[in-house]
């Protein structure tokens, strides 16, 4: 049961770099607010992942589009993840492997392009979406844009700790994934990771879930978007 009632078709845009919180603040709000939640990484998590299994080179933009093409006619995109030829994939696109494949196919804009009617068809009803672009491409329109950021050390130090116990690699390592990947996002040309102009951004280095949350909440019921039930 939802504390809080959002107006009809609300969008909500939660922007960011890979482990500032995106996703475990997304859900914890959506369950405030009672809207579904879509992860948009998980789109390109797929493409990645495929392309890695399939072994297509990364920069093929050919075989990439015809990749996508085969991808949107069978995936199954819903709260509980992404499911592609019936089988659901999420578990197996976390890695971080997986995550460096999706930042490099999102860098061609074909790629983009193929998603962008998807992702929007999708948030039509209203959702809070997660992912690089949604703030400034995918929902330009959205009634409130976070921007989520924390350290590079501290948001490393998160991925870290979730990858350990399946013998990951050591902190150093992740530090230096992290930057890769960070730079590759907001590097590249065609929707680079960047906050909206109208973004509000908060800085959750040493903030916990539960206060980033209830930062969000704030700002929705003052603006209206939300009242408490
Ligand atoms: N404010 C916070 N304080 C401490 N830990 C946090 C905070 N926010 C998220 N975490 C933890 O950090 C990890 C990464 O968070 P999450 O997966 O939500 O990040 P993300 O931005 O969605 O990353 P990605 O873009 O790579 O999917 C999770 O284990 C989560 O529990
Ligand atoms: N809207 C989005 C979402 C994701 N990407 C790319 C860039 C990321 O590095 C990669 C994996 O995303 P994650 O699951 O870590 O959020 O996918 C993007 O370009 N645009």
């Amino acid at each position: 049961m939802s504390n809080w009632q959002a107006v009809p078709g609300l969008q909500i845009a939660i922007d960011g770099p890979s482990g500032s919180g995106k996703g475990t603040v997304a859900k914890m709000l959506a369950g405030e607010v009672g809207l579904p939640v879509l992860d948009t990484g998980l789109l390109y998590r797929l493409i990645g992942g495929l392309a890695l299994e399939r072994d297509i080179a990364l920069d093929d933009s050919e075989a990439l589009a015809a990749l996508v093409d085969e991808m949107l006619e069978q995936v199954a995109w819903t709260v509980n993840g992404i499911a592609f030829g019936g089988e659901n994939w999420t578990d197996r696109l976390r890695s971080e492997a997986v995550g460096a494949a999706a930042s490099t196919v999102a860098a061609q804009q074909q790629v983009r392009d193929k998603l962008l009617g998807l992702q929007r068809k999708i948030a039509e009803s209203g959702c809070i979406m997660d992912g690089r672009d949604v703030g400034t491409v995918v929902l330009p329109q959205a009634q409130a844009k976070f921007f989520l950021n924390a350290s590079v050390r501290e948001r490393a130090r998160r991925r870290w700790a979730q990858l350990k116990d399946q013998g990951g690699s050591s902190l150093e390592a992740v530090i230096e994934e992290l930057k890769m990947r960070d730079q590759r996002d907001r590097e590249r040309q065609h929707a680079p990771l960047r906050q909206a102009e109208d973004g509000i951004a908060i800085d959750s280095t040493t903030m916990r879930v539960d206060d980033v949350v209830d930062r969000m909440l704030g700002v929705l019921a003052r603006r209206g978007l939300i009242t408490a039930v």
